[in-house]
């Protein structure tokens, strides 16, 4: 197990080569039998991040079409949210106008609502024990010698939770990515999608669909409970390889 933000930096980044394999998940390996990009190894894995990589390029990852698209489904969920509410719609329109869509280019002049998305995928810990990495060469590794093979996993919850790194870890708290002049600080535990070779291959796309969701949704809503926010239990339903959270109910309120 690799605990902590240095620890799992250290294995990860420094000795990014030696700790790229990946290890066993007994119930999902009869399924993938090692192929596919998250489980396969070797030369395997390469040749298809590669691939995968070029593949997302050529669908546009990181270019304006993606971005539209994003948008236009962010867009359609706001309409699905809002068609029991037309006729305050219309009001809002004739009174307000129609606005332009959030754009990513939005997110360098937003650094309260970054830090609020950041602070949700720390606190939402959705990957808790990371996914198991394997050692692909006997690896001295802070006075330990690691065998070829064995198993490594990141606990990448000790990373989110450090409190050497986040002030009131087990709080959720945006401040955690702001630095005194409101300015987006970068955190070195920051790493829902992991680090080093094996980074998450979709970082890029889903923290872009998470900004545009997220900002077209509160544009057009604010958020409600029904129920006081002091009775909202957080426990999460599940936690194991995935933290699933409990299921809420949500008020959406057409902003005025
Ligand atoms: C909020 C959403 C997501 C989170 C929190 C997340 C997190 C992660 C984590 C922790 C890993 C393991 C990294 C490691 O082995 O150290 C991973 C791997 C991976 N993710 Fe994601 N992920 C997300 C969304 C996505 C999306 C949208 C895609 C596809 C477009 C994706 C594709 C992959 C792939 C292919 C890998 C395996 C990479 C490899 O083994 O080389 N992920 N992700």
């Amino acid at each position: 197990m690799l605990c902590g933000t240095e620890a799992i930096r250290e294995a990860l980044v420094n000795h990014a080569e030696a700790f790229s394999g990946r290890g066993k998940v007994h119930i999902i390996d009869p399924v993938f039998r090692g192929y596919g990009v998250i489980f396969s190894n070797g030369e395997r894995w390469k040749v298809l991040r590669r691939f995968s990589v070029a593949t997302m390029k050529d669908f546009g990852m990181g270019k304006r079409s993606v971005e539209e698209r994003i948008q236009e489904e962010a867009q359609s969920l706001v309409e699905e949210l809002q068609k029991s509410q037309e006729r305050v719609h219309k009001e809002i329109d004739q009174v307000i106008g129609a606005h332009r869509p959030p754009a990513l280019n939005d997110r360098a002049k937003m650094p309260y609502t970054e830090a609020v998305i950041h602070e949700m995928q720390r606190f939402a810990d959705l990957i808790p024990i990371g996914v198991p990495h394997m050692v692909t060469k006997d690896t001295q590794f802070r006075g330990h010698m690691i065998p070829k093979g064995t198993e490594v996993y990141p606990i990448l919850s000790s990373a989110l939770h450090d409190p050497r790194y986040f002030e009131k870890p087990y709080t959720f708290n945006p401040d955690h990515f702001l630095d005194a002049s409101g300015a987006l600080k970068k955190n070195n535990a920051f790493m829902p999608f992991s680090v080093g070779k094996r980074i998450c291959l979709g970082e890029g796309l889903a923290y872009s669909e998470l900004f545009l969701f997220f900002t077209t949704i509160l544009q057009n809503f604010s958020l409600a409970s029904p129920v006081a926010p002091e009775d909202i239990d957080l426990t999460p339903r599940k936690s194991g390889f995935g933290r699933f959270p409990q299921t809420y109910q949500i008020q959406f309120l057409p902003r005025q």
